[in-house]
């Protein structure tokens, strides 16, 4: 399922994102990924252990925490901490499929612990009048689907697809990006669980008939049941 949420930075935070990241010191994004990858890649990362990708990656997350859309859409069981790339002066990243298992961080002293990668995200973090080039194009069985959003809003695709960001010409593309194990491995059963989800929250706001309500809720949690991985 390809998704757009916006609204998930306002323009207080995204002037503050951006003027942090303009100030930041940039490495090779060739650095987290793997041979293959690194042929294809061609843009900047801010360093696995830079203290601003923690502080805005928490910042993201808890953007997401508080959209009513993340939740149902993603349904998150582990999330890799964001990272911030920028790709200017033509920079691009082939077509690649993102790595299958990531091993995360979970505390302090803590061995790392494997992510599946189900979901994968880039939150925009520049407008598209502000750079050329730079779509995000995921290919899937329907063919092929360029994405180019505002500032602030989120895109969420499947992590099998395979996916690239076509060169900036002009100005400079700047994105939170990340992976989410969902506790809803299949992609086709979480679609059907959001759309459920969104059918059920709009028979809810339009007053339907509340022991029908109730009873599709019971269906959406008893799919969940059967589904969810924990
Ligand atoms: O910059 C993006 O929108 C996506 C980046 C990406 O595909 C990746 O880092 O694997
Ligand atoms: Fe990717």
């Amino acid at each position: 399922m390809l998704l757009h949420i916006p609204g998930v930075l306002d323009n207080a935070q995204l002037a503050r994102f951006r003027q942090a990241l303009e100030g930041a010191a940039w490495v090779d994004g060739r650095q987290t990924v793997g041979p293959q990858g690194a042929k294809v890649k061609d843009n900047l990362q801010l360093p696995e252990d830079s203290p601003l990708r923690a502080e805005l990656g928490r910042e993201v997350l808890a953007a997401l925490a508080a959209h009513p859309m993340y939740f149902p859409a993603t349904l998150p069981a582990r999330t890799l901490p964001p990272r911030f790339n920028r790709y200017q002066g033509g920079g691009q990243y082939g077509f690649h499929v993102d790595g299958s298992v990531m091993a995360i961080a979970v505390a302090e002293g803590a061995p790392p612990v494997n992510l599946r990668s189900d979901v994968s995200c880039t939150l925009f973090l520049c407008g598209p009048d502000e750079y050329d080039g730079g779509e995000l194009i995921i290919s899937d069985t329907y063919g092929e689907h360029e994405v180019k959003l505002p500032a602030g809003d989120l895109i969420v695709y499947p992590s099998s697809s395979l996916h690239r960001v076509a060169p900036v010409m002009r100005g400079a593309r700047l994105a939170a990006f990340f992976w989410v194990q969902s506790l809803v491995r299949d992609d086709g059963q979480r679609r059907m669980l959001f759309e459920l989800d969104g059918a059920i929250q709009a028979l809810t706001a339009t007053g339907a008939d509340p022991d029908a309500v109730l009873r599709l809720t019971g269906v959406y949690h008893n799919l969940l049941r059967r589904w969810a991985e924990t």
